[in-house]
């Protein structure tokens, strides 16, 4: 039997999940295993997998103009032809003639004549013929969402909240390479060694903006590398670092990660703890617990507590005041990191943020009275969506009088970075274009020293 191609595993992987049946990075991982690829094909893999998923909806419209019924297709002829435009518009690599050939050696393995036939016919037309022009499409949600492959409701969602011209420039950064952050363990070892240790082993790498424990790798692979494999650096995207900054945290502190799993922001406070104090790490899942435990394990980190809980219920375990510092990175809808998890766009609902939304604010009510006065709680999300970010918080304030924003956070900002993100008086976000990392919110609350008592937070 020959051995299965690159394209070949991807159109298996586009089959189970493009259509919702899964996510994709988990049965990417599964595919490269069983398969045995090499890194070179794992990186085709994975560039086809992603690139095309990503161009779902565009794809689907550019199929349309080559085949009338198109929805009669089966779904494993459909993802080829898909896989097949993705490589022909967006990737140089490979000249359009390898693709055909390819694509209609596959179709000869799964499929009848007739099919090996219009997969022929279609690419070898796409190929003479080209593209279809977007410009064509008058109406501009319609052309954005098509061109940009984004649900039209989020196009307009996003232009309610934000403008047009945002909602534009998330979709299309969304389509974007993202360049991958790590940050430095400073219990194994300091920024400036980090940084000059990957440039002699040839990285192009660039110290952070968002904080000083993280690394902007734009060329190298660090998966392989012995800072990585020994615990001195963990990968985390710079937004999501800029949260655990947010913390102000400081050594001997008492610290609530209220939703942990996979454990970043847990590892990242211990660390800023110097393995003083200590934090105690839930999620409501057990199993994704265990991630954490590794991942302290992995890093060296002997101050952090983990449990498996609804954080909602946290009172039952805690006395009143009883933590310094409280963060509440919530679950949510996920619409800052489409880039990296495509199929969030294609999933999400306005009713998922809808009954996030109501998670969220019973996550932050439940737990403030864990907070000790002057304390701060954290409220993170990696969402672009004011329903589940400001609105979360307005409303928050408006019941919860002992609670105000500290903004004084934002005045130590970098100026690069305070002037290119969204602060408003209720937080900060960031969007995947302002800086091409993912699309956090994030804001802290105070609970004020002169607050008397418990009395109006516990609603
Ligand atoms: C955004 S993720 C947290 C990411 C994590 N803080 C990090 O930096 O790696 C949200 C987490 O909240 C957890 N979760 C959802 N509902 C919860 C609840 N009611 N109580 C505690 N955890 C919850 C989810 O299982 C998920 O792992």
């Amino acid at each position: 039997m020959t051995k299965k191609t690159v394209r070949n595993h991807a159109l298996d992987v586009l089959t189970k999940v493009g259509d919702g049946g899964g996510f994709s990075h988990l049965i990417i991982d599964q595919t490269i295993k069983k398969a045995n690829l090499n890194n070179k094909d794992v990186a085709l893999l994975t560039e086809i997998v992603y690139g095309t998923l990503n161009r779902k909806l565009t794809l689907a419209y550019d199929l349309k103009q080559f085949v009338k019924k198109e929805n009669k297709l089966q779904s494993w002829v459909k993802w080829l032809l898909y896989l097949s435009f993705y490589q022909m518009k967006y990737l140089n690599k490979v000249p359009d003639h390898a693709i055909i050939n390819e694509a209609v050696e596959i179709a000869k393995q799964r499929g009848h004549q007739g099919i090996v036939k219009l997969v022929n016919g279609v690419l070898r037309t796409a190929q003479r013929n080209g593209f279809t022009d977007y410009s064509e499409i008058e109406d501009a949600y319609e052309r954005l969402a098509i061109e940009t492959s984004t649900p039209r409701w989020l196009i307009e969602r996003w232009d309610d909240s934000y403008g047009l011209e945002k909602a534009e420039a998330i979709a299309r950064q969304n389509l974007a390479h993202q360049a991958m952050s790590i940050r430095v363990n400073p219990l194994r070892i300091s920024r400036e060694e980090a940084i000059e240790q990957l440039r002699s082993d040839g990285f192009e790498v660039s110290p952070s903006l968002f904080s000083n424990q993280g690394i902007v790798i734009e060329k190298g692979n660090v998966l392989t590398h012995d800072l990585f494999t020994q615990g001195a650096v963990t990968i985390q995207d710079q937004s999501s670092m800029l949260v655990t900054e947010m913390m102000q945290i400081e050594d001997d502190q008492m610290v609530l990660d209220a939703c942990s799993a996979p454990g970043g922001k847990t590892t990242h406070i211990a660390e800023k703890l110097h393995n003083t104090g200590e934090v105690h790490a839930f999620d409501i899942h057990e199993k994704k617990m265990r991630v954490v435990k590794e991942k302290a394990e992995t890093l060296g980190l002997i101050n952090i507590k983990t449990a498996s809980k609804d954080a909602r219920l946290l009172t039952e375990n805690y006395p009143p005041e009883t933590f310094d510092r409280i963060l509440i990175d919530a679950p949510c809808s996920g619409l800052g990191v489409i880039r990296t998890k495509p199929d969030i766009k294609y999933s999400k609902t306005e009713n998922d943020i809808d009954n996030l939304a109501i998670i969220q604010f019973e996550l932050l009510t439940k737990i403030a009275p864990l907070i000790k006065k002057d304390g701060m709680i954290v409220y993170s999300t990696c969402t672009v969506d004011p329903t589940e970010n400001e609105v979360i918080i307005a409303e928050f304030l408006t019941s919860h009088q002992a609670f105000e924003v500290d903004p004084s956070f934002f005045e130590t900002l970098p100026v690069q970075l305070k002037d290119s993100v969204g602060i408003t008086e209720f937080g900060l976000q960031i969007f995947p274009d302002d800086f091409n990392t993912d699309g956090f919110f994030m804001t802290r609350l105070r609970r004020r020293e002169d607050d008397g008592q418990l009395g109006n937070i516990l609603s």
